[in-house]
């Protein structure tokens, strides 16, 4: 067949190499090396709300007037669930969810399991497998856990299932957390924000804000 792509010569340098490296793990699996540390004391008990890290905050932030305001339930142990509900407003195709949309659902999941361990932490690296399509008005419920701590690094793992909680799984992500000091926050954010948050009266809010966040 004329004009097939398989008769066209390779572009240079893109051959293969003589000898393909060995598979490396994923930079959101744990090494070898990492422990599972247990929770800290100040962890919210078993079965209570995680509760929102920042009244803002495009995931959690009860103030926020678009956001997926997501409510995370604390687990036994360094794990957690929530759900996220699939509005209308959270279309890509017709009628189905915005992948970045349920992307965010999961990140906000897997960075609350930092609180689990007292530690502040933003994502460096989320690795995310979209199953099947999720249709508008689903419950997407998702379960959290952390897989290991190496040094600053959280690593962590969850997955979405709609129909139910043990209903197929849509949605599969890893994380990677790097923990942060308080500077990362105060050095990078927007002036305003920051005032604000730390100026804040409820003393809980405002320690929230800045030690687990995004
Ligand atoms: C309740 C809270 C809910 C929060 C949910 C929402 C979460 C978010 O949206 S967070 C916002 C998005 N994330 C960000 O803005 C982070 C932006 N990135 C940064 O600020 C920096 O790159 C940061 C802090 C991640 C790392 O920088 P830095 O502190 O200098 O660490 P650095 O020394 O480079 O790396 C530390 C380790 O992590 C590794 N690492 C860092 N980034 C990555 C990455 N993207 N992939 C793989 N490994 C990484 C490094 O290789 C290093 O490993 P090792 O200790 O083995 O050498």
């Amino acid at each position: 067949m004329t004009g097939s792509i398989t008769s066209q010569p390779a572009p240079k340098g893109s051959e293969q190499p003589a000898e393909r490296p060995a598979a490396q793990l994923s930079p959101t699996t744990p090494p070898q090396e990492a422990v599972l540390p247990p929770r800290a004391p100040e962890a919210p008990a078993p079965g209570t709300l995680v509760g929102s890290h920042y009244d803002h905050c495009f995931g959690c932030g009860p103030q926020h007037p678009a956001g997926l305001r997501m409510t995370v339930v604390a687990g036994e142990g360094l794990d957690v669930t929530a759900e996220f509900t699939v509005g209308a407003g959270h279309q890509g195709g017709p009628g189905l969810a915005h992948g970045g949309l349920l992307t965010t659902a999961m990140d906000e999941t897997l960075g609350s399991l930092n609180w689990l361990l007292h530690a502040a932490a933003v994502t460096g690296r989320l690795e995310t497998d979209f199953v099947r399509p999720v249709p508008v008005d689903s419950v997407l419920h998702i379960r959290a856990r952390i897989t290991g701590v190496h040094g600053r690094k959280i690593y962590s793992a969850a997955e979405g299932r709609i129909g139910g909680p043990d209903g197929p799984v849509a949605i599969r992500a890893q994380a990677l957390f790097i923990q942060v000091k308080l500077e990362h926050f105060t050095q990078h954010g927007r002036p305003e924000d920051i005032k604000k948050a730390l100026d804040d009266p409820d003393l809980f809010k405002r320690a929230r804000a800045f030690e687990v966040n995004p």
